[in-house]
C-alpha cells in the first residue's frame, strides 16, 4: 500500500454558484490538464524493451508516450527538409542534432491535452539534455534505466522484424558504441542527482514491468487526488455530465442528507443537480460555497482500487450561516474499469461522508 499526504484546494457540494476554478469538461479521465508537464525520462540500450515497457506504462497510467525515434522516423516519412539529413544518421547509428530532436518534442508536448509525458530514448546524449532543458525548463521526475547484456539485446534486435533501416548486425554494433559513449554519461549525470530508477531489464516483460510499478504509485495517488477534485469541482458547477462521467452508475454512498441509509445509484445526487438548475432557472440569489481540503491522504490498495480521504472545511456567504465553517469527513472509493473502448478508467463507486463532532 502507498500512501501520500498533501493539501490541495477544491471546491465544494451543489451550489448554483460557479467555482472560480475552472473544469475541462473534455478532460480525459486520467488526464491532467492545466497542470505542470510531468516527465519521465526512458533510457537503456537499443533492443532492451524501452518501447514494450512504455506502451505498458500508457496504458496503465495514462502518460503520453513520446519516442525520440518514432518521432524522427515520423519526419523522414513526411517528407521534410531535414529527412535525408535524419535518414542517414539513423542508418549510420548516429544521433541527429538536439535542435531537430527537441523541437519535435517540444511540439508533440504543446499538442498534448494530457501532460505525463515518457520520453523514449531521450536524452540520448549530453547535447540532447543540455538543450531540452533550455528549450523546456522541465527537469524529469526520474530516469528509467533498462539495464541488459548487449547480448540479450543483440539478439532481441535481430528478430525485431519492424523493417528498420538500423536493425542490421553493423549497425546494431555502432548503436551499441554510441550508447555506451553518449548515452551513459547521461545516466551518470542524472545518478549524481539521485534520479537514476535502473531496472533489470534482462527478464520476461511481465516480471519487468511489474517491477517498474510502483515508481508510477505517486502518479496514480496525484490522478486521483486530482479526480477527486474534479468531481467535487463538478458538484459546485452543477455539472451533471461531469459528474456522472467520474461515478460508478452503481455508486453507494452514506452521507448525512440520507439519514444514515446507504444510497445507491446516481438518482439521489440527480436531485440536487437539478435542484440547481432549477435554482439558476430562476435566477434566485444562493449561498456561495466553497471548501478547502485538509490533509487528503491516497492509498493505492491494488493496481485497481485507490481510495482517497481527505476533511472538507466548508465556507458559505451569503447565507444566515454567512461566514460559517463546517467540516465534513469524506472518504472515497476509486475503481478502475476498462471503458466499453477498451480505454482504463478511474471510476468512483462509493462515498462516505459526515460531519466532524465539532461541526
Ligand atoms: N523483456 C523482454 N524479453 C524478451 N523480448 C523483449 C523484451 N522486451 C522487449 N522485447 C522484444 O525485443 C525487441 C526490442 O524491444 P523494444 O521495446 O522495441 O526495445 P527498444 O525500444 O529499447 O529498442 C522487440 O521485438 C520486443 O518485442
Ligand atoms: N534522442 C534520439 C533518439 C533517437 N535517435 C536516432 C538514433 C537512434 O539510433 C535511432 C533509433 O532510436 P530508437 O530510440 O527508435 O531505437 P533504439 O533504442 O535504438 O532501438 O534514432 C536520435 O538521433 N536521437
Amino acid at each position: 500500500m502507498y500512501s501520500l499526504t498533501s493539501s490541495m484546494t477544491v471546491s465544494d457540494r451543489p451550489s448554483v454558484v460557479s467555482s472560480s476554478k475552472e473544469m475541462n469538461g473534455d478532460a480525459a479521465n486520467f488526464s491532467v490538464v492545466g497542470k505542470k508537464p510531468k516527465v519521465v525520462f526512458v533510457l537503456g540500450g537499443p533492443g532492451s524493451g524501452k518501447g514494450t515497457q512504455c506502451a505498458k506504462i500508457v496504458e496503465n497510467y495514462g502518460f503520453v508516450h513520446l519516442s525520440a525515434g518514432d518521432l524522427l522516423r515520423a519526419e523522414i516519412n513526411s517528407g521534410s527538409e531535414n529527412g535525408t539529413m535524419i535518414q542517414n544518421m539513423i542508418k549510420e547509428g548516429k544521433i541527429v542534432p538536439a535542435e531537430v530532436t527537441v523541437g519535435l518534442l517540444q511540439k508533440a508536448m504543446s499538442e498534448s491535452k494530457v501532460q505525463k509525458f515518457l520520453i523514449d530514448g531521450f536524452p540520448r546524449n549530453e547535447e540532447n539534455r543540455v538543450i531540452f532543458e533550455r528549450v523546456t525548463k522541465i527537469d524529469p521526475e526520474f530516469i528509467l534505466f533498462f539495464h541488459c547484456t548487449e547480448q540479450e539485446m543483440e539478439k532481441r534486435l535481430l528478430s525485431r522484424n519492424q523493417g528498420r533501416v538500423d536493425d542490421n548486425i553493423d549497425t546494431i554494433r555502432k548503436r551499441f558504441k554510441v550508447f555506451v559513449d553518449s548515452s551513459l554519461p547521461v545516466i551518470e549525470y542524472y545518478e549524481i542527482r539521485g534520479k537514476v530508477r535502473k531496472v533489470d531489464a534482462a527478464r520476461p516483460i511481465d516480471e519487468v514491468f511489474d517491477s517498474i510499478k510502483p515508481l508510477f504509485m505517486p502518479f496514480v495517488q496525484d490522478d486521483l487526488l486530482t479526480l477527486s477534485e474534479n468531481l467535487l469541482h463538478a458538484i459546485d458547477n452543477g455539472d451533471y455530465t461531469t459528474y456522472k462521467r467520474l461515478c460508478d452508475t452503481e455508486v453507494t454512498s452514506f452521507v448525512p442528507e440520507a439519514q444514515g441509509h446507504l444510497v445507491q445509484g446516481l438518482d439521489f445526487q440527480r436531485f440536487y443537480f437539478d435542484l440547481v438548475l432549477e435554482t439558476k432557472k430562476l435566477a434566485v440569489a444562493c449561498p456561495s460555497v466553497q471548501s478547502i481540503i485538509s490533509s487528503p491522504t491516497v492509498s493505492v490498495l491494488s493496481d485497481d482500487v485507490g481510495l482517497v480521504t481527505y476533511t472538507r472545511l466548508q465556507q458559505k456567504l451569503g447565507s444566515p450561516s454567512e461566514g460559517m465553517v463546517v467540516a465534513y469527513n469524506e472518504t472515497r472509493l476509486w475503481k478502475r474499469v476498462k471503458s466499453t473502448e477498451g480505454e482504463w478508467e478511474w471510476k468512483n463507486v462509493h462515498l462516505h461522508q459526515s460531519k466532524t463532532p465539532s461541526s
